[in-house]
């Protein structure tokens, strides 16, 4: 296992508990459980899951989106189980992680500029406050860097297709020069030759600066693509983590066996995945 001094982020025993639905008799819903990562420099590594394992979850704790019910998440060494206080440190936090959405439209303001958009987030992240020349210089060259040339700027989000919208997303996310990209669902609603356009340019970023992708997604197609390693969560728990290749090749737990079943391939049979067990909730959280 890597050094942990060297991890960006830190999760160590991450739990998150949502209270019951308010006049409802059910039970508290503990959306993670006993979650345990590293995220190191200039790498990618994938949480993978069906819908309702907590995947998200855990991304929103790590960009202060929910606060931390036990455990210890860290970036660079700073605790974020508490949740912001102040604007200065909601800043700080922002130009260490950034978001980008699966659904670009409802993420990005439809009155705004493409070019206005990467601008206001240069001006909000860059120290030192820019001035509005440099600030859009710097704002039409990162779009340029995402394949949006000069024409975009002018442009509206609604002018745009799914693809152009989450280039202009994570244009907006690489503004800030953060630390860490947490991809949620990224690709997820876009055609397949698009999606692989788009984790092109994923690779291409991550060639050329230094930044760690947390990418989450429930296609291990996709994940295979992009990620060196991956966490596979079911129900709040970690059941599986190593690297990606070797998991996807040759997987072990039940549910990695059926997740990967799954995804159409040549030779792929569909009654496969019902002859699959699917795992019963492991009590295992093994760290990546
Ligand atoms: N604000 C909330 N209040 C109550 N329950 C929540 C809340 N947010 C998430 N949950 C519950 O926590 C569990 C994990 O949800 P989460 O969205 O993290 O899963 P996910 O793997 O990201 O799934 P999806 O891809 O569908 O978003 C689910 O049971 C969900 O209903």
């Amino acid at each position: 296992m890597s050094n942990p001094s060297e991890a960006i982020v830190v999760a160590r025993n991450l739990q998150k508990v949502f209270p019951a639905p308010r006049g409802s008799k059910g039970e508290p819903i503990v959306a993670v459980d006993d979650v345990s990562f590293e995220l190191h420099p200039n790498e990618c590594l994938a949480i993978v899951g069906e819908s309702g394992s907590g995947k998200t979850t855990v991304a929103r704790m790590l960009v202060g989106l929910e606060t931390v019910t036990a455990g210890e998440l860290t970036v660079r060494g700073e605790s974020r189980a508490k949740g912001v206080k102040h604007l200065a440190d909601r800043r700080r936090w922002a130009r260490e992680v950034q978001y980008v959405f699966q659904d670009p439209y409802s993420s990005l303001n439809g009155r705004q500029r493409i070019g206005d958009i990467v601008e206001s987030s240069v001006a909000l992240h860059t120290r030192g406050t820019p001035g509005k020349r440099e600030a859009r210089n710097t704002a039409r060259d990162i779009l340029d860097s995402v394949g949006l040339g000069s024409q975009f700027a002018e442009k509206f989000p609604h002018q745009l297709s799914g693809g152009q919208r989450q280039r202009v997303a994570i244009a907006r996310a690489l503004a800030a020069n953060p630390a860490v990209i947490v991809l949620d669902e990224a690709v997820a609603a876009l055609d397949v030759s698009i999606q692989a356009q788009i984790l092109n340019l994923l690779t291409d970023i991550r060639a050329e600066r230094e930044v760690s992708y947390l990418f989450i997604s429930h296609d291990l197609a996709v994940v295979n693509q992009v990620s060196e390693r991956m966490i596979v969560m079911e129900r709040g728990v970690v059941v599986d983590a190593g690297a990606t290749a070797e998991l996807l090749a040759n997987p072990v737990h039940p549910y990695t066996r059926s997740l990967r079943a799954a995804v159409p391939r040549p030779g792929w049979k569909p009654l496969r995945r019902e002859r699959l067990a699917v795992a019963s909730p492991s009590s295992e959280s093994p760290a990546a």
